[in-house]
């Protein structure tokens, strides 16, 4: 069984996906990471020194191989995974657990101002100016996000309160 955790950057993928795989027992593999060991680079050096172009074919390229897997998996997708290409198609086709992670545009900017370093989308945009810039790209964003089987709203929760949520929801089939 695959439960796929999708969402803006910053909605708590990473953070959710590891305590919820160590809940349940799952392998937990976090996409950012997977590309981070296989291409031997930082997100953020794959970014200046490739080009987001190839970034997003290798994203689309190891997704395609890590929903292959037989086990029972606990994926956290880049923020920006289910944006390109036949992505979200794919998701969608390898599990009936996808859960967006939905975080309101104040949160999620509080949340990224703290952590702007490695993440090359945002990491020169002012903190005055992340409230704009994370409204609009999450506007063009959600068209694909809102495809999830499920949307669970995280503002003002535990993580562990969100993983209880998303038990209730998941299905084995
Ligand atoms: N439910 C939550 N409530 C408050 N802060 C959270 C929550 N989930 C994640 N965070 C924090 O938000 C930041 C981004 O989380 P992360 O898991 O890296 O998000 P993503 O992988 O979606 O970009 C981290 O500092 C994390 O501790
Ligand atoms: O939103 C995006 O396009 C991105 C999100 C990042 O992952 P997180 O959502 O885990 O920050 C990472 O894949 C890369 O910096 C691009
Ligand atoms: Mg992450």
């Amino acid at each position: 069984m695959k439960i796929v955790l999708i969402g803006y950057m910053g909605s708590g993928k990473t953070t959710i996906g590891k305590k919820m795989a160590d809940k349940l027992k799952f392998d937990f593999l976090d996409l950012d990471d997977y590309i981070i060991e296989s291409e031997g680079m930082a997100i953020r050096d794959i970014f200046k020194e490739k080009g987001e172009l190839y970034f997003r074919k290798k994203e689309h390229e190891y997704l395609d191989e890590v929903l292959t897997t037989e086990q029972n998996l606990v994926l956290s997708t880049g923020g920006g995974t289910p944006c390109y290409g036949k992505n979200m198609e794919t998701i969608l086709k390898n599990t009936p657990n996808a859960f967006y992670l939905r975080v309101s545009i104040k949160e999620l900017a509080q949340r990224l101002s703290k952590e702007k370093e490695y993440r090359p989308l945002i990491k020169n945009i002012p903190d005055d100016d992340l409230p704009e810039f994370v409204g609009k790209h999450l506007f063009e964003r959600s068209f694909f996000y809102s495809k999830a089987a499920h949307t669970i709203m995280c503002d003002n929760k535990e993580p562990e309160d969100i993983i209880k949520e998303i038990e209730v929801l998941i299905t084995s089939a």
